[in-house]
């Protein structure tokens, strides 16, 4: 839930940072005290008993924009130092946390699944600086809103489910953040390369001070120093490589937005954050399948990292040392993009195709494709069929994603075989 930030600025950061060490440092040295008996943590959670209250006494509360509007205003009366914890502009949060209220009243009533997602995020959440006294004051600014937006016909029962729901998720962030405590919160990164290939596409290469542990087809929240605490996520386009360099691929997506200022305002020399890696798009060493990878625009950068390493283990050159695949695979790639000139990295689709005969690529073109053009990538791949024992990546606008997944289920190629991650559309990132 980005909605819970917390940064104020380096010092701020060295704070934490010291009092992280110091809470390693006893924990390694055992000094810790035993935890608290944690009932709620003993009885196992009754998730979909709360789910029924909640989605009971939903309408009152729906749509979020006006519950979390009030959430928002009330937190910042209350403590009105906390604002500037918060990026500028909240359009984004405001969505975001929109977002996640709809994950977790979803998925109530399957807990491990849940907190396993907001154990990911507690640990991405220690980049912005979260404590736990935030959410406690998120907590009381919720159960005000609550009240305020559904009006009189609320009731107390549906309160406590949400507090109780909230809670869930906070242990679960919580857990995920201490269990991380020995890696960096962020790491810094200085730009080496930004190349603009479209108007609106750019090419950064991010050298980081330190390691940066990642695998290849994950992503990672980036903030630019034009946008404090404004955190945006992005692919990682490279596999790990000995030299800590990175790559993103950034398409500009509106004005005023981190999209904006990494494409158009950032230079060679400057400084950005990273948070730590996520994304469950990754190679495995499960059965060697053969391989489907469908990428639509900028997402290609995940796929083109999946194809650096798989050369890699290949010894093909270029991708990490890792250990060599049994058999091989072999490799069919759909790319989508609007017209040809918008295949920004075809050099180097170009040279790899030539060079890797693993490696099959099928450029699809939005233009040509007949009226009403979108959606040909998902199309082409299903046209193309025979895709049931293949194991299949699936990367782009979330729309083109969603296509091509009901695609593939409709062919038959069961969900285990499917990896993707979910990005959240946003009009001005
Ligand atoms: N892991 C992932 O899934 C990743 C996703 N992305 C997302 O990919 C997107 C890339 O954006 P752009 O480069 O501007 O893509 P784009 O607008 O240039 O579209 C690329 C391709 O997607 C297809 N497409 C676009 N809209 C569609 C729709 N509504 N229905 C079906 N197909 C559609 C087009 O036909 C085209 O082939 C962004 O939304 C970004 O967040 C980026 C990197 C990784």
């Amino acid at each position: 839930m980005h909605a819970f930030t917390g940064t104020v600025g380096n010092e701020y950061h060295a704070l934490l940072a010291r009092h992280d060490a110091m809470r390693l440092r006893r924990r390694m040295l055992g000094q810790d005290r035993a935890p608290e008996p944690d009932l709620a943590r003993a009885v196992p959670y009754d998730g979909a008993a709360d789910q029924r209250l909640i989605v009971r006494y939903l309408p009152l509360v729906t749509p979020f924009d006006e519950l979390i509007g009030r959430l928002y205003d009330e937190m910042f009366a209350r403590w009105p130092s906390l604002r500037r914890l918060f990026p500028a502009s909240m359009e984004f949060q405001r969505t975001h946390l929109a977002r996640a209220f709809r994950y977790l009243i979803e998925n109530l009533d399957r807990p491990d699944e849940v907190a396993a997602f907001f154990t990911r995020l507690g640990r991405d959440h220690r980049k912005l600086g979260v404590r736990p006294v935030h959410y406690e004051t998120f907590e009381a600014a919720l159960c005000v809103a609550l009240r305020k937006s559904a009006g009189p016909g609320w009731s107390e029962a549906a309160e406590q489910a949400w507090v109780r729901m909230l809670r869930f998720a906070v242990a679960a962030m919580v857990d995920g953040a201490e269990a991380t405590l020995a890696e960096p919160a962020y790491w810094r990164g200085t730009v080496v390369g930004h190349e603009l290939r479209r108007p609106d596409l750019a090419v950064l290469r991010v050298r980081t001070d330190e390691p940066y542990p990642y695998r290849a087809g994950q992503y990672a929240a980036v903030e630019s120093p034009l946008l404090p605490q404004a955190w945006r996520q992005y692919s990682l386009a490279c596999a790990p490589r000995p030299v800590r360099e990175l790559e993103f691929h950034v398409r500009q997506t509106g004005t005023g937005g981190v999209s904006e200022a990494l494409v158009a305002h950032t230079r060679v020399g400057d400084t950005l954050r990273l948070g730590p890696a996520q994304g469950t798009m990754t190679l495995d060493d499960g059965p060697a399948r053969e391989l489907l990878m469908v990428a639509g625009g900028t997402g290609w950068a995940p796929v083109k990292a999946l194809l650096e390493e798989l050369a890699g283990r290949r010894g093909g050159g270029g991708g990490p040392a890792l250990p060599a695949v049994r058999e091989p695979r072999g490799v069919q790639l759909f790319l989508g993009a609007r017209s040809r000139d918008e295949l920004y990295d075809a050099r180097v689709l170009t040279r790899w195709a030539e060079r890797h005969r693993w490696l099959h690529v099928v450029p699809v073109l939005d233009e040509g494709a007949g009226a009403g053009g979108r959606g040909p990538v998902a199309e082409a791949v299903a046209r193309r069929g025979g895709w049931s024992g293949h194991l299949a990546f699936v990367s782009g606008p979330p729309a083109m994603v969603g296509a091509t997944l009901a695609r593939l289920t409709a062919a038959g190629l069961p969900a285990g075989q499917v990896r993707y991650d979910p990005v959240l559309d946003s009009p001005a990132a």
